[in-house]
């Protein structure tokens, strides 16, 4: 299923490179040159501010539903090798790029930008000024627009496309069970749109990972005997999953848990937490992090637009773990008696720094601990 709705299909094949436009909600056009497939779509526009990592951003699945801006300005330098997807699609539902190589100079490199999109069927805008584009969405906080071929105004439009996240989720989660490796710990992930990157760091952590599909039920996972469950990242607004907070809840109080940005909030909402959208949300590779606990600072990988509201979380059963050191939001928590851990950030990293890989080690240590001892498991 395609997470964004496409307005038009009308193709323009045969013509030359055109003229393609970002049409903004609330009224701003941006003009740019028509790239990759030729249909018009809407989604929110969200903009990442890493320097590297375009291959890794446009296929993490939770840029699901949305128009990804990549703010630094050369893109495709080092072209897209077959390697570095973080999922088996372009999950980003177009992207807009300043300058965009169609000489890419790599040697893993296997395809361009161009080639990328065309593949995947996803559009995009190059030339076009991020710079104003990022300005603008900083400057209305969340907006959503269109990229059409001809520039109009949609101020007025109702058809906007968006759908709701538990679409998004169905659009990007696996359809059935799926077991890697061999190793020691067997780890549930719970799907809601996982980036390869997690499911990697835990198959190097000595694990066997069985993938689910995001509602899978407790008993299910139960009869899989797993020794962990690590909930993924995944795209939309995480109050979507209510029905599944119930569920959420009792595997985190059965087993040792970890809880990655999405993951980490529908742990939050499971246990009466809140979250609310911030302004424009945290993309990039440079988020810096305080442990409170130690005071060190991480600098982080991050792509959300949801945050869990700090006074909203039961100081009684959680303490915040991570705060972000630019506008001091939460960044994770560790649970007060069980071994229970979500971060708001990416440990896994791809792209961005690998400094919080340790997340996936304290992970293990819980898992193992928890076997060796038998007291979590009921
Ligand atoms: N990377 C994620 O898991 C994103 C979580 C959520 N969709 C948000 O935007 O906040």
């Amino acid at each position: 299923m395609i997470a964004c709705y496409i307005i038009n299909v009308a193709t323009r094949k045969g013509l030359p490179m055109t003229t393609g436009y970002l049409v903004l909600e609330t009224g701003e056009v941006f003009e740019g040159e028509w790239i990759g497939a030729e249909y018009e779509i809407a989604g929110e526009v969200v903009f990442n501010t890493g320097m590297t990592g375009y291959q890794e951003m446009m296929t993490d699945p939770s840029y699901a539903g949305q128009i990804l801006t990549f703010s630094y300005p050369l893109i495709g330098n080092y072209g897209l090798n077959e390697t570095d997807d973080e999922s088996f699609q372009v999950s980003a539902s177009a992207i807009l790029a300043g300058e965009v190589t169609e000489t890419p100079n790599h040697y893993q490199s296997h395809s361009t930008m161009t080639e990328k999109l065309m593949k995947a069927n996803i559009p995009g805008l190059k030339n076009i000024d991020t710079r104003a584009v990022v300005a603008a969405v900083r400057k209305h906080q969340t907006v959503r627009g269109k990229i059409v071929f001809n520039e109009r105004n949609v101020k007025d439009d109702e058809d906007w496309g968006v759908k709701e996240n538990a679409a998004l989720v169905d659009s990007v989660t696996v359809q059935e069970m799926m077991t890697y490796g061999s190793g020691n710990h067997h780890v549930v992930l719970v799907d809601f749109g996982y980036k390869k990157s997690i499911l990697t760091a835990l198959l190097e952590n000595d694990c066997k990972v069985t993938v689910v599909p995001y509602n899978t039920s407790y008993d299910t996972i139960q009869d899989l005997y797993p020794d962990g469950v690590l909930f993924s990242n995944g795209p939309g607004d995480p109050m979507e999953m209510k029905p599944y907070f119930t569920t959420i809840k009792k595997l985190t109080q059965s087993y040792p848990s970890l809880g990655i940005c999405l993951g980490h909030q529908v742990i939050a909402l499971a246990y009466g937490a809140s979250t609310e959208k911030m302004p424009f949300g945290h993309r990039g590779s440079n988020h810096p992090v305080i442990d409170t606990t130690t005071g060190k600072v991480w600098i982080t990988s991050q792509n959300h637009g949801y945050v869990v509201i700090e006074n909203s979380v039961d100081s009684n059963e959680f303490e915040v773990l991570f705060r972000n050191v630019n506008d001091k939001t939460v960044e994770g928590m560790r649970h007060i008696s069980l071994p229970l851990q979500s971060v708001q950030f990416h440990p896994e990293a791809h792209p961005g720094p690998s400094d919080t890989a340790y997340v996936f080690d304290d992970f293990i240590k819980q898992v193992s601990s928890a076997k060796e001892n038998e007291v979590v498991k009921i």
